[in-house]
């Protein structure tokens, strides 16, 4: 008997973890689309360590978001933790894939700038309905587990590019996830913070046995993976096993590396802000105040994307507000969310609610789902001192009104209207930087069903179109 389960769990550990099955998509772009993958198999077993490597624009990050499901594709079929993914799968089933068995990490460290490493942990658990002693627990053991405990109250731009990263990868474990899908998550670093994220990466699968597939360009990552897949052209070109002793010697020189590169680099990792946990001292709030308010009026450093010209997986827009070059740029993406009173909502509608004070700096928002009928706020965020209503933008709820007092929300309740139309979702780029990031966290993390539409490249087209546009492109 026991012989028999021993090998029925051979057997289940044998079974392939994911399974791509002449995988196509192309994505509609003008009259001939673009075939981004023509025909992908390939199978990947649990605790896998997955490169994926191979020419720019050869489909790497397309597989990538189809393991994932975050795109679905053209024709194949997908096979993930044993349940097929066809094009018929609903969104629901996606979501909730996702949130059991999935985490992702992308070359953009997508954190939310107004919050700090704690808070932007604490978000997925949030939406996975955690009460706050609970969550924050968690997320503090989370952020540990990534050498980043003293660094809880820090925001995005006091960190390094490296130190952020981690925190996008503590906040991708918050599901427990069993794979982790990583879209170039060095492609922003420098060695050394290379180093620290990809020991990490090395430890949560040797140690934790959490399958990884991970997207580079990085040729000397390749050997810390169990093995490296070569994408061209929409196809599979070839694989390439690492030899265990060659990984082992690689992970041996990656520890020494970082045993000597970070006693000399301790000092300059965090702006000079050394982590002073929830210090009551003057000049250290003074310095978190500026930095928050720099980071909300999105004037913190934006680093060059390598794929700001088009949306992120064909999903989502990316882009924003920032600074580039000394230059503010504009985000010339939408905002892909909401529905609109014009059009009667088919599906759990999302709002973002959003404020900006006096000077015209953003100071708010908020996300409100629709629950069988019933509205609910989920999140709510107003840092800043100033009345957050009293220029409103964007959102509103259904049925109810919100007045801002003291700066706590005192009364809801407003009729006829749902939410305000989506021509006015042009008005979130510059107003909040900060949220571009929310839906893409919403659809990794929220088990709500939410309708992300195209992002745009104009404003302008985008207004004519988006009514009409509820579908993403598939
Ligand atoms: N949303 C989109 N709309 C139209 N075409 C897209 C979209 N996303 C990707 N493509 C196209 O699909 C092809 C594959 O893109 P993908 O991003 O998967 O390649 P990649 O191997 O990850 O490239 P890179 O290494 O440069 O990041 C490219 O020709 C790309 O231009």
């Amino acid at each position: 008997m026991i012989a028999e389960t021993t090998k029925a769990a051979e057997e289940a550990q044998d079974e392939p973890f994911i399974v791509v099955e002449n995988v196509h998509k192309t994505y509609l772009l003008g009259v001939e689309g673009v075939a981004a993958l023509r025909g992908v198999n390939l199978e990947i077993h649990q605790g896998e360590f997955v490169m994926i490597c191979g020419t720019s624009g050869g489909g790497k990050s397309t597989l990538l978001n189809i393991i994932g499901t975050i795109d679905k594709p053209t024709k194949g079929r997908i096979t993930l933790c044993g349940k097929q993914i066809t094009p018929r799968t609903t969104d629901d089933e996606l979501a909730t894939i996702r949130l059991k068995h999935l985490g992702f990490v992308f070359q953009t460290f997508n954190l939310l700038a107004s919050m700090t490493a704690l808070e932007n942990v604490e978000l997925p658990l949030t939406f996975r309905g955690y009460g706050p002693k609970r969550r924050k627990e968690k997320a503090k053991k989370l952020l540990e587990r990534v050498q980043m405990g003293d660094r809880l109250t820090h925001y995005p731009s006091m960190l390094s590019g490296g130190e952020q990263q981690r925190v996008t990868i503590a906040r991708a474990l918050a599901n427990s996830p069993g794979l982790l899908l990583l879209d170039e998550p060095t492609g922003d670093l420098d060695t050394l913070n290379t180093n620290n994220v990809m020991k990490i990466l090395v430890d949560l699968n040797r140690k934790n046995g959490i399958t990884l597939v991970m997207v580079t360009h990085d040729m000397n990552l390749i050997a810390y993976a169990s093995r490296c897949v070569f994408v061209r052209d929409g196809k599979v070109a070839y694989e390439k096993r690492t030899k265990e002793e060659d990984r082992r010697k690689k992970i041996r020189e990656l520890e020494e590396a970082i045993e000597k590169g970070q006693d000399g680099n301790k000092a300059t990792d965090n702006l000079g802000v050394e982590g002073k946990e929830g210090g009551e001292g003057g000049e250290e709030d003074e310095r978190k105040a500026l930095l928050m308010k720099k980071a909300l009026a999105g004037s913190h450093s934006v680093k060059k994307r390598k794929k700001k010209d088009r949306p992120a997986g064909g999903v989502l827009g990316e882009g924003g507000e920032g600074r580039e070059g000394g230059e503010r740029v504009h985000s010339d993406w939408m905002i892909p969310v909401c529905s609109s009173v014009r059009e009667p909502c088919d599906y759990d509608p999302v709002a973002f609610c959003s404020g900006e004070d006096e000077e015209g700096m953003a100071c708010g928002f908020e996300i409100v789902v629709e629950e069988q009928g019933d509205t609910k706020t989920l999140f709510r965020q107003f840092p800043l001192s100033a009345n957050p209503y009293s220029n409103l933008r964007m959102g509103s709820i259904g049925r109810k009104e919100e007045k801002v007092k003291d700066r706590e929300i005192v009364s809801v309740g407003r009729q006829n209207e749902r939410f305000l139309p989506l021509n006015q979702t042009h008005h979130i780029p510059p107003l909040l930087p900060n949220l571009l990031n929310l839906p893409l966290l919403l659809l990794l993390h929220s088990p709500y069903k939410i309708h992300l539409l195209q992002a745009r490249r104009r404003e302008k087209e985008a207004n004519q179109t988006m009514f009409s546009s509820r579908t993403k492109m598939t």
